[in-house]
């Protein structure tokens, strides 16, 4: 099956018909205001109603706390996605599937990261649905080194039940070989498919035709 595709960090109203014509699977929405792309919530709300219904939502967060969980879920939102620390006062706030990000410029850091999830209860553990692994800043549109291992996420009980997303510096020219190194579940993308003045038509197309090609073609071999 083919990977999945989010695009991640929408801005504008115009944002949603890109990933309508261009067929993704999910969508992200930045809370955090250190981004260029953080969203108001009354942003957020009036791009999300233009986006076709079977396109999943995720709220993109950075540490969140239970107070941020509570708002971003009266907002149906399918998704919480979590990047830095991951608290058991946020998850146990948390009703909707979480996304847990990891972000790595160096593979080996992967045990370090993910050391937080595996001192959480069982309880909340099994809220988290996905892991994403990402670069090492966020949304930096940086690449972790691809070159270093492609186990990782074979090896780690970790992935378990969970969905693989394959984050950080993806684009149309580097996707399909992420998607033969590591068979994410879903890749996700933000800067790739940007261009000066925030998400590009033409870039979000290429991205998704590319992972869909890509697909067919192995199919067919
Ligand atoms: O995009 C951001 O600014 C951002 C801010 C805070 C947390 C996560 C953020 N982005 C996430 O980064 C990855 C991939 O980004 P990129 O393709 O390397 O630019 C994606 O999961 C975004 O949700």
């Amino acid at each position: 099956m083919r990977p999945k595709v989010k695009i991640c960090g929408l801005q504008k109203p115009v944002d949603a018909q890109y990933v309508n014509d261009a067929g993704a699977d999910y969508t992200g929405f930045v809370f955090y205001e250190k981004s260029k792309r953080n969203v108001s919530c009354q942003k957020a709300k009036k791009i999300m109603e233009k986006i076709r219904p079977d396109i999943k939502k995720v709220a993109v967060t950075v540490s969140p706390d239970a107070a941020q969980i509570q708002i971003l879920q009266q907002m149906k939102f399918d998704i919480i996605q979590m990047h830095g620390t991951l608290s058991a006062e946020a998850l146990s706030a948390v009703e909707l599937p979480v996304w847990y990000a990891i972000n790595l410029s160096d593979p080996k850091e992967f045990a370090e990261k993910t050391k937080d999830f595996l001192d959480l209860p069982e309880k909340l553990q099994q809220k988290i649905t996905a892991l994403v692994v990402d670069g090492a800043n966020y949304g930096g549109g940086q690449t972790f080194d691809w070159q270093k291992t492609q186990t990782f996420h074979q090896t780690e009980g970790i992935f378990a039940g969970r969905k693989f997303v394959l984050a950080g510096g993806l684009h149309a020219g580097n996707v399909n070989k992420g998607i033969q190194l590591f068979h994410p579940d879903v890749v996700d993308v933000s800067s790739g498919v940007e261009n000066e003045n925030g998400k590009d038509e033409a870039l979000i197309k290429q991205f998704v035709a590319c992972v869909k090609e890509e697909a067919k073609e192995r199919k067919e071999r």
